[in-house]
This record gives structure tokens, C-alpha cells and sequence, in this order.
């Protein structure tokens, strides 16, 4: 699977809100995803034969507009893929002053999924979730298409925060057309 000829980083400046705190959310199926409490790759690899992870980048970039506090982090961008369909595209942050302590162990993933060390070390404790319907006019349309995913009407994705010593990381999880349609084809 060629990804796309765009270049990493492909996160967008995404509005995200209190599941509480929005008019509507999805219908139900989609829903029980975005407010899925546990490791969302084991949710994933219990829907598939084959789960792969494929990093699109990590580096030490400037954050989006209104993304962060903070003017850089460590963003980690992936592809989750089930039997070879993208399904979800996360983008991790993880401050500078989290890295000094457990950098290793982020920066040293590779094609490991993420989940598994937040879920398995004591030193993450996952927090809130915040939720979001956008329409994506931007790089994450593009990589969709790039993916031979067209994007019709909105995404929805969530972000959600782990804690560690004191500070957060946070993990943004966009799922693509192709696992919105099986999602919701299951109502
Ligand atoms: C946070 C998790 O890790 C997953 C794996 C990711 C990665 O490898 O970068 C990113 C987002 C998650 O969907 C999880 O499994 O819940």
C-alpha cells in the first residue's frame, strides 16, 4: 500500500469537545468506539485477522493551532490497518518534559502499537476522552483519498489524555471512511 504522496506531519487543527458537551454524537455503534475506555488496538485486533501499525512519522515538531498548550511535542502519526484496510490514523503528543523521563520508551516503538505499552506500564494512567465530528477539508482528506478513502461528510474522532507523573500525553484517534462504514453498517 503506497500511503500518499503528502508528507508527515498530516494532523489538522481539530475542535474537541466533552462528549456531554456536544448537540449529538454518532449513532450508537460508532458511539461505543469513540467512548471505548480500553486499549483501542486490542478493540481493533479483536475485529481482524491481521493488525499492523504503520508509522507515517515522529519527530519533534511545533504543535497546530489551538492543538496544545505547548508550541512543540513529540508527535508520533500512525496508521492503524486491519487485513490490510487503514482503519484509524492517530496522532500522538507527548511533551518534551514527559520525554526526558519516559522517552525511551515512546521515541523506541517503531511499529509497535502504542496502546500496548500505555495499557501494560504503570507509569500511564489513561484520563478523559473528548470527542469530535469535523469535516476534514485538509491533509487528513487528502491522505484518506491518498488511501482510497473518500471522505463524505464528517469524521469523527476522539483524543484522549494519559496521564504520567504529573503530565499528559495525548492521543488522537481519527477513524478513516473505509471503518466508519463498517462500524455503522452494524447498527
Ligand atoms: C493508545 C493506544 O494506542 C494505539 C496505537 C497508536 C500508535 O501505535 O501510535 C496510537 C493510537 C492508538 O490507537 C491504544 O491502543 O489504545
Amino acid at each position: 500500500m503506497s500511503v500518499t504522496s503528502l508528507s508527515f506531519p498530516y494532523g489538522e487543527s481539530i475542535r474537541w469537545f466533552a462528549p456531554d458537551d456536544l448537540e449529538a454524537l454518532p449513532a450508537t455503534p460508532l458511539t461505543e468506539w469513540l467512548l471505548a475506555t480500553g486499549s483501542l488496538t486490542a478493540k481493533l485486533k479483536s475485529h481482524c485477522h491481521h493488525f499492523e501499525v504503520k508509522v507515517l512519522g515522529e519527530a519533534l515538531l511545533q504543535t497546530a493551532p489551538n492543538e496544545s498548550q505547548l508550541p512543540q511535542a513529540w508527535v508520533r502519526e500512525v496508521l492503524l490497518i486491519l487485513d490490510g484496510t487503514p482503519w484509524v490514523f492517530a496522532r500522538t503528543l507527548v511533551p518534551e518534559s514527559l520525554l526526558a523521563r519516559c522517552g525511551d520508551e515512546l521515541t523506541g516503538l517503531g511499529d509497535r502499537p502504542l496502546g500496548e505499552l500505555l495499557f501494560s506500564s504503570d507509569h500511564f494512567t489513561p484520563g478523559r476522552i473528548e470527542v469530535a465530528g469535523f469535516q476534514s477539508c485538509g491533509t487528513l482528506a487528502s491522505l484518506a483519498a491518498s488511501l482510497g478513502q473518500n471522505v463524505q461528510g464528517r469524521l469523527w474522532g476522539r483524543r484522549r489524555y494519559f496521564g504520567c507523573e504529573g503530565e499528559e500525553l495525548t492521543v488522537s484517534e481519527i477513524f478513516l471512511p473505509a471503518a466508519m462504514d463498517i462500524i455503522l453498517s452494524n447498527q
